[in-house]
């Protein structure tokens, strides 16, 4: 039977790939503001495809320790519905930023092993959203975005204050297991819909999509 999962699509770069993950089912959209990355858009290129997405799909901007600059430069131009601070941002630049634009903040944790899950606990109490992913290995250019995996065992049956998203090396093959396992309601996909980096897939948006949900084939 099908789940109420919700999906989110990170780094994405085309029209054509917002409306498969819109028309797929996703319930979040994320845009990549982050030079080294091969997801990586404009301000210009962002404001063009977020003014189109339909109410009710959040539209996320990823950034990496962003200055204030920066996220007035987004935020003046782009029309979004949550910040994804996905750098060493603190417990209060965290905070900061949520008072300063009045946007949900979703905190990224890396998890790599159990001493990475205290800090889980302190964004929790100032994010609105985590997003429980993969701890880059050392050296990675991407702080995120990198198709790995971690143990999901580590946090199965933990709980935070604030509402968390599963994240890291999530594909339509390992997303229901994940899903299983950690008790996630919500899970976030970039490499796992790509047939290249950087390269988004409407075929595997949707397959992941319907997997996620628990939805055959
Ligand atoms: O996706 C990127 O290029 C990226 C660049 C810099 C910081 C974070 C980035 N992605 C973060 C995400 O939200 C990804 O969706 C998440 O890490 C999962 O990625 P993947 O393992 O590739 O599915």
């Amino acid at each position: 039977m099908a789940n109420e999962t919700k999906v989110k699509i990170c780094g994405l770069g085309t029209p054509h790939h917002v409306a498969a993950a819109v028309a797929a089912g996703a319930g979040y959209l994320g845009f990549v503001f982050f030079p080294k990355s091969p997801r990586n858009i404009s301000i210009a290129q962002a404001r063009d495809l977020a003014v189109d997405v339909p109410i009710g799909v959040a539209k996320v901007a990823l950034v990496v320790n962003a200055d204030n600059a920066t996220l007035d430069a987004i935020l003046e131009a782009v029309p979004l519905d949550m910040l994804q601070l996905h750098g060493s941002e603190t417990v209060e630049r965290v905070a900061e930023v949520k008072q300063r634009y009045g946007l949900p903040v979703m905190k990224a944790v890396g998890v790599a092993d159990e001493s990475d899950l205290a800090a889980l606990d302190e964004y929790g109490l100032v994010a609105d959203q985590l997003l429980v992913d993969a701890k880059p290995p050392k050296g990675a250019d991407l702080p995120g975005g990198n198709g790995l995996a971690f143990d999901w065992r580590l946090i199965a049956n933990r709980r935070w204050f604030a509402p968390w998203m599963l994240a890291g090396g999530l594909t339509a093959a390992n997303v229901a297991e994940a899903v299983r396992l950690t008790g996630a309601r919500q899970v976030d996909v970039s490499s796992g819909v790509e047939n290249a980096p950087g390269v988004k897939d409407e075929e595997l948006i949707a397959g992941f999509i319907r997997a996620a949900q628990g939805e055959a084939g």
